[in-house]
């Protein structure tokens, strides 16, 4: 019998200080790893005041002028940072109802001749003018820093749950410098006559962990279960949803299960979804295939029992069982940001895309 589960899981981040009730998240969290590859966050240690501002400033963001994000538009950007226009990609054959801007943790460009090209991927984010949205930047950098900081604690606590020493996945991350970790504020329009209610399509998340600020109170995320049904995860007021990216499910051998998921656009006549995602990044360097972690066969044994998937709606980062971790990251991003890639990466444009520019992007 396969463990499905039917609802995601809540955890309170306050437990982890007390050491009574310790034992009680680190067992939860093996269970929401193993079975969900979801959960809510309650008590996250990120200040309240700066997710407040977050939110107040997702809706600012949206409401420039054209020309303000065509200004930074990421086009302009190697670095695959920026503004990407409404209907812009598809993932699974459709187009994606949503805008959106990519953002990062403050990074600078090491890429020198001789270095593989995946390292281009790092480097500086492009913010909107300061003067047009006073204080963003600032807020955006104070509240990623504490993000980063959270997802670094949280894969310790994961490593135990999975009874590996707690610094069992430090190897992973960047050795000589800083991990550029890539954020998104989002928006989703309400479904209008001519579009389908696909925000974005059922996708899974690269990387090792995604903290997900939803901000607003719009449904509309979804995430499937073993049975291939589409579970609900609406936003609850002062958590993060944390979930497994594809890198950290090939680490842990399928332990820790990346879930598909996706968002459905708010019906018509609704105000727009918004929200923050931060992806947990690792070394570029890095080829997963290169380590093998040494499981407790009684853990192991857990992934048995959860049974097979069924039918999964999603198909992309596959090539982290082959290739280095920056490489499988770069090609996600040509393969959904073929306009940036057709200037910035003039051949692996041409290997993905043989025929020329498509009309959007293909996530997966
Ligand atoms: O907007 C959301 O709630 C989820 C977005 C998402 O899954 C993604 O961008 O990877
Ligand atoms: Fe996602």
């Amino acid at each position: 019998m396969a463990a499905n589960f039917s609802s995601v899981p809540v955890l309170d981040y306050s437990l982890v200080s007390d050491p009574e009730r310790r034992p009680d998240f680190i067992s939860q969290l093996r269970h929401a790893l193993i079975n969900v590859g979801f959960l809510y966050l309650s008590h996250p240690p990120v200040a309240r005041e700066d997710i407040d501002a977050i939110i107040g400033y997702a809706p600012r963001l949206f409401d420039l002028p054209q020309e303000a994000k065509d200004k930074i538009n990421m086009r302009n950007s190697e670095h695959f940072f920026g503004y990407t226009r409404l209907g812009a990609e598809i993932t699974k054959g459709q187009t994606d109802q949503r805008e959106q801007y990519d953002f990062a943790t403050p990074y600078e460009k090491r890429w020198k001749p001789g270095d593989p090209e995946y390292i281009r991927l790092w480097g500086p984010a492009q913010w909107p003018d300061e003067e047009l949205l006073p204080g963003f930047k600032d807020t955006m950098h104070r509240y990623l820093a504490q993000v980063e900081k959270l997802s670094y604690e949280f894969i310790g606590l994961l490593a135990e749950a999975l009874e590996l020493p707690q610094d069992a996945l430090k190897q992973f991350y960047e050795k000589d410098g800083p991990t550029q970790h890539r954020a998104k504020v989002v928006k989703y329009p309400p479904q209008d006559n001519l579009s389908s209610n696909q925000g974005v399509g059922p996708h899974f998340d690269g990387g090792f962990l995604t903290f997900l600020l939803q901000a607003s109170p719009h449904p509309g995320l979804q995430v499937q279960n073993l049975a291939g049904e589409w579970i609900d995860a609406p936003p609850i007021p002062g958590t993060f949803v944390v979930n497994i990216g594809k890198a950290l499910e090939t680490v842990t051998q399928g332990l820790a299960c990346a879930t598909s998921h996706r968002v459905l656009s708010p019906p018509p006549g609704s105000t727009p979804r918004y929200s923050v995602p931060f992806f947990q990044n690792i070394a570029q360097r890095v080829s997963i295939k290169d380590f093998t972690l040494q499981f407790n066969p009684e853990i192991l044994k857990l992934k048995e029992q959860r049974g097979a998937t069924g039918s999964v709606e999603s198909v992309n980062y596959t090539e982290y069982n082959q290739l280095p971790s920056g490489l499988v990251g770069l090609i996600g991003r040509v393969k959904s940001h073929p306009d940036v890639a057709e200037r910035h990466y003039p051949d692996l444009f041409k290997q993905f895309f043989p025929q020329g520019l498509p009309a959007q992007g293909s996530a997966y």
